[in-house]
């Protein structure tokens, strides 16, 4: 066959797939390594501004936990982590607030643009998108979201824009910002969305049996699975709140969460236009 051939054949095998998502929202949560290669993060921008042609209403959440801690380093203040969250001082908030509302989502929005895409930037601050109290003091000023408002972001979609989001939340028992997870922060947007999916990009193939053999991936789950597999320390560290997210967002109402190898170029296409289930899939029931 020839190469313009298998192209073509190539599209028409999407056309099923497009028809089934075309119109609903799926929200991609971008961090962590994928974010880091400029090839990779090529890639991403590639496949969601494609989705967004194609009519799917696609809503990036970003993470960019590594450029925070690459910023405190540069000006000589620590990394600290808690229970896998950043621990917040003041210092600290004004250099997430800056790098993340700043400059890791302009550059996305800049990026998508450039390809082709028509993207716009918000944070939790705007439109009140997202809005949290203190979690817990030990934490600092890391929030606990209290309410989405997806307005903002449903604007965006109507007027033809890829909303892009960070998660610097609005405070509304104190007059601060907080700093919330991305993954925490996409799960629970997805949810007030109504969406039909929500993709984690991350650095893993999957949920794994044994996370040193990528062989041992998981590819279906159901929720009521996860509390015996945390149990048998199957899911541990970051994939311990990664999960309780997903769990949170199923619960929620999103129909499926899937956890996705962000180092695997075009993950996003491959696990929605084709058959091919590459990464974690986890729903509530078959
Ligand atoms: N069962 C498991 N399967 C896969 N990864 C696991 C598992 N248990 C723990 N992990 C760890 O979870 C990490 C992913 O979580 P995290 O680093 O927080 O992701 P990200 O930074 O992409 O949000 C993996 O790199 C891996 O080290
Ligand atoms: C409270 C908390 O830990 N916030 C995260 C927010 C960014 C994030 O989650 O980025 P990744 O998805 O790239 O890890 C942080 O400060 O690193």
């Amino acid at each position: 066959m020839s190469s313009h051939a298998q192209q073509a054949r190539t599209l028409v095998e999407a056309l099923p797939y497009i028809q089934k998502f075309t119109g609903k929202t799926i929200v991609v949560k971008y961090g962590g390594n994928a974010m880091v290669s400029e090839a990779l993060r090529k890639a991403v921008m590639c496949d969601i501004i494609l989705l967004s042609l194609v009519g799917i209403r696609v809503v990036v959440v970003h993470g960019g936990g590594p450029e925070i801690s690459e910023m405190l380093k540069k000006i000589g203040h620590e990394s600290r982590f808690v229970d896998g969250l950043r621990y917040t001082d003041a210092e600290t908030m004004d250099v997430v607030q800056s790098v993340l509302c700043g400059k890791v989502n302009k550059n996305l929005v800049a990026q998508l643009n450039r390809l082709g895409g028509q993207a716009i930037g918000l944070c939790g601050m705007d439109g009140q998108l997202f809005q949290a109290v203190q979690l817990d003091e030990k934490y600092g000023l890391v929030g606990r979201i209290t309410g989405v408002n997806p307005e903002p972001v449903e604007n965006a979609l109507l007027s033809g824009y890829i909303p892009v989001v960070s998660t610097v939340a609005q405070g509304v028992d104190a007059d601060t910002a907080y700093n919330i997870n991305a993954d925490t922060a996409a799960a629970q947007l997805a949810a007030a969305m109504g969406a039909e999916k929500l993709i984690l990009l991350t650095d893993v193939r999957g949920l794994l049996r044994d996370p040193r053999d990528e062989g041992t991936l998981i590819h279906v789950l159901h929720t009521y699975e996860v509390p015996e597999l945390a149990a048998q320390g199957i899911i541990s560290g970051g994939m311990i709140p990664k999960m309780e997210c997903c769990v949170d967002a199923i619960d929620g109402g999103v129909e499926r969460v899937h956890i996705l190898d962000g180092r695997i170029p075009h993950s996003i296409l491959i696990e929605l236009l084709s058959d091919e289930g590459i990464g974690t899939m986890l729903q509530k029931e078959d």
